[in-house]
């Protein structure tokens, strides 16, 4: 994923503490004293960035499983209306610890049901993040618009403008860290154009630009949202964020479903991203997103699992294979390469949350975030080009996860927590959960 799109069928990459110091084809040089892992029959590849998830889902998998959009919501926000800061924390650590199995090494999270006397769900998902190792962007989330104000979320669900602002600020000024190497971004997050009000919109922009923190918002995905834009605004949802000061190369939009071509034209010209989506899009029956249209008109475009409610997989490689599979079935076979749904996952989603210059490729001053991927089991032995292999193959297992040099996962198995204990953790918070509403 460097300049070049560089591909070594028989090569190296060397670390020193966080970093890559040396990549290169064939027998690398004597590095003395160095650890060795030898990656025969594997493909190492830049860990993957996932640039849309809610991790607190990950505890309410598999319900409202025939739904739209609008219906899966009212059904799941009086659920989550129960949720605290141990039922983040665990729901968190099952998140993470999946996205970890599966080749991610970087995760946002959008974190928009925060309940008065829940605890603190951020301070929770974080350090969940820092025990199962993984590169963390949590979003603010926030929603401000109630039924009983005409949007869709339950009363009881949502948070008054002003404990949003001084909640989100509070987050920043204690978590944030915009230093090289960082570990821990903060973005600001409003949920949705049916969950939060114009006000919201405009004074977290404002808020997010004295920071210098990037902003995040649900987009376009469903039309029933286009049809409460309409409805609300006179607008399509890309005009209605113009309008309030949410286009720029410090916003990405996830799903982005539902754009004519001025949106898209939008997004170019402003540098505003998104997070594509396909597979919750899929299961959630709102639709196909115009991915290739994206990319071709200049937008950048990073791949998101998406909340674990609604794509119960969340796996980001399987997303790099739904990109390509529905984006093909859109457009035939020539729509988007196995390579391009690759970059997707890898430097277009370091691109997204601006850290094109740290993760996302595997080059020399670049911090260690690496996948190698066994690719000589029964699932992929006799596939000649390994891109091929990872990308229209199943998943495969992993050697090695290494984030910011560190061992994640060896041979399949997360290495920073027990996996055993995780599942039984989070059956317990789903019972649990579900036990409240
Ligand atoms: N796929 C999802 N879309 C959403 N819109 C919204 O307001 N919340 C959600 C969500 O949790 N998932």
């Amino acid at each position: 994923m460097d300049g070049d799109r560089s591909e070594y069928s028989d090569g190296y990459v060397v670390i020193s503490g966080n970093k890559i110091v040396d990549v290169g084809a064939g027998t690398p040089p004597e590095y003395p004293g160095a650890q060795v892992i030898d990656g025969s029959g594997c493909l190492i590849t830049p860990g993957l960035v996932n640039t849309h998830h809610h991790l607190y889902q990950w505890i309410t998998r598999g319900l409202a499983a025939d739904s739209t959009l609008f219906e899966w919501l009212t059904t799941l926000y009086p659920v989550w209306a129960g949720i605290d800061a141990d039922a983040v924390h665990v729901a968190a650590t099952g998140g993470l610890t999946w996205l970890a199995k599966t080749g991610c090494t970087t995760t946002t999270d959008h974190h928009y049901v925060v309940p008065r006397d829940a605890g603190d769900v951020f301070e929770a998902e974080i350090t969940a993040a820092a025990q199962v190792g993984l590169r963390f962007h949590p979003c603010r989330g926030s929603m401000d618009l109630g039924q009983s104000s005409g949007g869709l979320p339950p009363d009881h669900v949502v948070e008054k403008l002003d404990d949003i602002l001084t909640g989100t600020q509070s987050v920043i000024d204690r978590w944030h860290d915009p230093n090289p190497g960082s570990m821990l971004q903060i973005a600001v997050a409003p949920c949705s154009p049916f969950s939060v009000t114009e006000a919201l919109l405009r004074e977290s922009a404002t808020l997010a630009r004295e920071n210098g923190v990037r902003m995040h918002t649900h987009l376009a995905e469903t039309l029933d949202e286009e049809r409460f834009c309409r409805e609300h605004f006179g607008c399509t949802p890309v005009e209605y964020m113009e309008r309030v000061g949410w286009v720029g190369p410090d916003v990405w939009y996830a799903h982005a479903v539902h754009l004519d071509d001025a949106g898209i034209e939008t997004m170019a010209r402003t540098g505003t991203a998104a997070a594509h989506c396909p597979t919750s899009n899929a299961r959630l029956g709102a639709g196909i997103a115009r991915a290739a249209d994206l990319v071709n008109g200049g937008v950048t475009v990073g791949l998101g699992v998406d909340g674990a409610a609604s794509n119960e997989a969340c796996s980001l490689i399987e997303e790099s294979r739904h990109a390509l599979l529905f984006a093909r079935a859109k457009g035939g076979p020539q729509t988007m390469t196995v390579r391009k749904a690759l970059e997707l996952g890898t430097i277009a989603g370091a691109r997204v949350l601006g850290r094109e210059g740290e993760i996302g490729s595997i080059e020399v001053g670049k911090l260690a975030d690496l996948a190698v991927w066994k690719l000589d089991t029964v699932a992929h032995a006799g596939i000649t080009d390994p891109v091929a292999a990872l990308v229209l193959g199943s998943t495969p297992p992993l050697k090695l996860l290494l984030v910011n040099g560190r061992i994640v996962v060896a041979d399949g198995r997360v290495t920073t927590v027990d996996e055993d204990v995780v599942a039984s953790d989070v059956a317990r918070a789903h019972r649990d959960l579900l036990g409240k509403a």
